[in-house]
């Protein structure tokens, strides 16, 4: 298990071998149990529904020093359990620590906490009762693995310098200030409320003072135009300014509602009664002077175009975005959930940013996580993250940025996905994480192939619509400016750019009068440690 497998002695079976005993009945308060799992032996199982963002269970770890590890430890079967701690010491998760088998698609992640000792997993999607949870070991396995799915990034074969648990280790350096900084969120209840001068991050004003209640009627108006047009299709055409709309992520916006359809023979689109929508949506607008902007309709039922269009009825989802004030949106409240959510997804885009360095690239990277609130999951069809780096070097091409390698992939992504058949991407250094092949719960029931008909014939299948990107280095300007296009919902970076940065840095680009859309920007906290390794000049375009 650890990169310190001994090569002298024989290599025994690992001890789950053979006929598979009876699982102790160990239950931990999280919901956890220990059962079999073929091939791979105990195994931690889920024995009730889980949330996303759950601790699930805490280990306290055994610790070896280097010298007993060396001489004793690594000779027996320990060697498969222990990993790296810090300053060469080995350590033994207690508890059902031990026991969480690995998947290249894990469902559980964790974090090693100094100051306690122990080490702290927790879940990274919602899990459904019998599942296995499993973490991610790291590239070079000293075993063959039962579910080799796809791999859990584009790191690929090119893993020389990590090696089992040794792939924790380099979590282990990021942890040590990673996991200072997760630590706080770790415990306690998921839904509690964090303090805003508490979060990981500062929130950068996107909106120009004067901004008044007149350009958000007139954001209104556009709005209706807006989703007349793009009933049973992505939307981008007409530019709608929706000043940064903050996202309707909580229970209304994933209403199934009945429209009245007609054939508009003019167009590719139904005529959409907006009253109807409109009576229904504002009934549940959290405040008088919000306006909702209709952006994604999803909808069930027969497919829409061509000779199918005199539908009397048909269900939608909708996935609108509430046009606010400065103060409604700056409002916005973070769960203590949610913020380790976005650790996770921090750490993730380092990770994949260190590797790219490591590959000779620059270690600038993008990450688009599969949204947090379940109904923004449902209404994006976002069932994968995806992520990418900077290729400029290897392609020798200057435009090869990693967010426009990552508005690339996703475009690619939008136009092929298939809710029924898991993920594709068709550009090889690009391969998505798959999260959760299995996701989302509520996947309504649509026409894929139309809709990717419908997001190519509409050029729509770039659209970062309601999505969060993280990315290691605030993005340069035409990255911003591909960004602002693509309609993100916001961006969270690590290193400002001051001289060519397009998000604070040089300008602020959704921030400039007269651009069609708003995106949130978000400088996270952290530097030194989380920075280490993803220097580059700071001329150079991020
Ligand atoms: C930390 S232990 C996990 C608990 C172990 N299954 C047990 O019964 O004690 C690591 C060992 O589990 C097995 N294992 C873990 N994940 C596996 C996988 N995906 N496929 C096959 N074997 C796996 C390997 O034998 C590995 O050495």
């Amino acid at each position: 298990m650890s990169s310190n497998q001994n090569t002298d002695l024989p290599e025994e079976e690992p001890s789950q071998a053979g006929p598979s005993p009876k699982a102790p009945e160990h239950l931990n308060s999280s919901g956890c149990r220990i059962g079999y799992s073929e091939g791979k032996g105990r195994g931690v199982y889920a024995s009730q529904d889980i949330p996303a963002q759950r601790v699930i269970e805490i280990s306290p770890i055994l610790v070896f020093t280097s010298g007993e590890y060396e001489q004793h430890g690594k000779h027996t079967v320990l060697d498969h359990y222990t990993f790296k701690w810090r300053d060469g010491r080995m350590a033994l998760a207690l508890g059902l620590g031990s026991l969480f088998n690995h998947s290249q698609a894990p469902n559980v992640s964790y974090i090693l906490d100094s100051e306690t000792e122990s080490i702290r997993y927790m879940t990274t999607r919602p899990v459904k009762r019998d599942e296995e949870l499993c973490i991610f070991y790291g590239h070079k396995l000293w075993f063959d693995p039962v579910d080799a799915g796809p791999p859990a990034n584009d790191m690929g074969e090119n893993q020389e310098d990590e090696d089992g648990w040794g792939g924790l280790s380099v979590l282990d350096d990021e942890c040590e200030v990673f996991g200072d900084c997760i630590a706080k969120f770790m415990s306690g209840d998921p839904d509690e409320l964090v303090a805003e001068e508490a979060l990981p991050f500062t929130r950068l004003k996107t909106i120009p003072d004067d901004e008044d209640e007149e350009e958000l009627d007139a954001a209104e108006r556009r709005s209706f135009q807006l989703y007349r047009a793009s009933v049973g299709c992505r939307y981008s055409g007409p530019t709608t300014n929706n000043y940064d709309a903050q996202m309707a992520q909580t229970e209304r916006s994933r209403d199934a509602i009945n429209v009245s359809l007609k054939a508009d023979p003019q167009t590719r689109y139904q005529d959409v009664d907006p009253s109807d929508l409109h009576s229904r949506l504002s009934g549940s607008a959290p405040a008088s002077r919000g306006r909702w902007d209709v952006s994604t309709i999803h909808r069930e039922g027969p497919a829409l175009g061509g000779t199918d269009c005199d539908v009397a009825q048909i269900k939608v989802y909708i996935l609108a975005h509430y046009i606010c004030s400065s103060e409604e949106r700056e409002a916005e409240e973070w769960s203590k959930g949610k913020v380790r959510w976005a650790c996770e997804m921090m750490r993730r885009v380092v990770q994949e940013a260190r590797q790219a360095g490591r590959q000779g690239e620059l270690p600038v990277a993008a990450y688009v996580p599969i949204p947090f609130d379940e109904e923004t999951r449902v209404a994006s069809q976002m069932l994968s993250p995806l992520s990418a780096h900077d290729t400029r070097k290897s392609a020798a091409h200057p435009l090869r940025h990693a967010i426009l390698n990552l508005v690339r992939a996703l475009a690619d992504y939008r136009a092929t996905v298939r809710t029924d058949a898991g993920i594709k991407s068709p550009l090889p250094q690009l391969t998505p994480i798959v999260d959760d092949p299995d996701v989302p719960p509520h996947t309504p029931d649509f026409d894929t192939a139309d809709m990717s008909l419908s997001a190519t014939k509409n050029g729509a299948h770039y659209l970062l619509t309601s999505l969060t990107l993280f990315t290691t280095h605030e993005p340069c300007i035409m990255c911003s400016m591909a960004l602002l296009h693509s309609r993100v919902k916001e961006v969270f970076y690590l290193i400002p750019m001051d001289k060519t940065g397009g998000c604070g840095g040089v300008t602020c680009v959704p921030k400039l009068e007269g651009v069609n859309h708003r995106f949130g920007i978000h400088k996270w906290k952290m530097d030194s440690i989380w920075t280490e390794g993803l220097e580059i000049d700071s001329a150079t375009d991020a």
